[in-house]
């Protein structure tokens, strides 16, 4: 399969290196690293290893591809697609956490499909990325169902030795996940705590909160996602990832943005219009975004 990369930062560059090992994989990144990855190849370390020599480049538009892997952060998956337009794809396939794929939907004619990742990803240096865990990519039709698409991109990703599942359940699963992100990340960021740090008390309450909002919003938008589920979904990762930093605590330590908009600010804004109000994500939307402005990146 001939495979494009949008974005190969930390997880494009991991999951577009193993599957260069199979298919043929150029790599839309930034230099130094698409110059380092074009000249002497790709190191793969950690919890997987290999060498692999995908193509890499920075130009962004121009390219034929089955598949378009989107990788970049949510907050330039709209400049991702606008490229991706110039682009002739036969499928694009987002790994990105938060709601995107209505962004890539809405802006591009090649079908969208959604897709989680739980591989834990960090671009060490140009030219090599390290797997810090081995988790899993599950793909499927955006509004859910079997699709034959998402069976050969899920064979394509097998075959390159990916830990890769198509689901029937995109909608559910991609809500229940951004529950999970609306509790664990907003909350772990604001306050610079461990994933850990929210097992119990304050902490764990104001976590289920979000998680329970979203998944009312969830249901406003016809997709079954009971609050129980959503606040067991918190507490199973939280215990699963206790010593994690939180990619969102990541962005804030660094001073980076955050993908708020795309998580918090998601369900703030589907909630809106449905004519309802969940105050815990707006608040915590509120805060990062103050807190974003306040370091001067927003
Ligand atoms: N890292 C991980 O372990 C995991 C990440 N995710 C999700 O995956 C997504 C990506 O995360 P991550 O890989 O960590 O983020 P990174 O910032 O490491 O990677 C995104 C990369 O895309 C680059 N980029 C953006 N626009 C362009 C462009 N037009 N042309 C070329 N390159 C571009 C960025 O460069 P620049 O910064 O210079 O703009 C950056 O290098 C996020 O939604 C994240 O939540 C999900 C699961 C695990
Ligand atoms: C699951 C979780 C919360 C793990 O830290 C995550 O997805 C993230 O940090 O973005």
């Amino acid at each position: 399969m001939r495979i494009l990369v949008f974005g190969a930062g930390s997880l494009g560059t991991l999951v577009g290196g193993l599957l260069a090992s199979v298919h043929d994989v150029t790599l839309v990144a930034r230099d130094p690293h698409a110059a380092r990855v074009s000249a002497a190849g790709l190191d793969i370390v950690g919890a997987e290893s290999a060498h692999v020599s995908p193509a890499a480049t920075t130009t962004e538009t121009g390219h034929s591809a089955d598949l378009a892997l989107v990788t970049v952060k949510s907050f330039d998956t709209a400049a991702a697609a606008d490229a991706l337009a110039d682009c002739d794809v036969g499928a694009v396939l987002s790994l990105q956490n938060g709601l995107t794929e209505e962004t890539l939907a809405s802006r591009l004619d090649a079908p969208v499909l959604a897709g989680t990742a739980t591989y834990g990803a960090r671009l060490v240096e140009p030219g090599r990325v390290e797997c810090t865990g081995v988790g899993r990519i599950v793909l499927g039709a955006l509004d859910g169902g079997p699709d034959p698409l998402a069976e050969r991109v899920g064979k394509a990703f097998r075959d390159a030795g990916l830990n890769a599942l198509v689901a029937t359940d995109m909608p559910r699963r991609r809500w229940e996940k951004l529950a999970v992100n609306a509790g664990i990340n907003a909350v772990t960021a604001l306050s610079r705590v461990e994933n850990g740090a929210l097992r119990s008390g304050d902490a764990n309450d104001l976590a289920h909160r979000a998680a329970r909002e979203t998944a009312r919003v969830a249901r406003l938008e016809r997709v079954s996602l009971p609050n129980r589920v959503a606040r067991e979904a918190v507490d199973r990762v939280v215990e699963k990832t206790a010593a994690n930093r939180s990619s969102m605590l990541q962005d804030v330590a660094a001073e980076k943005r955050t993908e708020v908009d795309a998580i918090n600010g998601a369900v703030v804004d589907i909630a809106a219009d449905h004519g309802f109000e969940v105050p815990t994500n707006r608040t915590l939307a509120a805060l990062l975004r103050a807190w974003e402005r306040g370091a001067g990146i927003r």
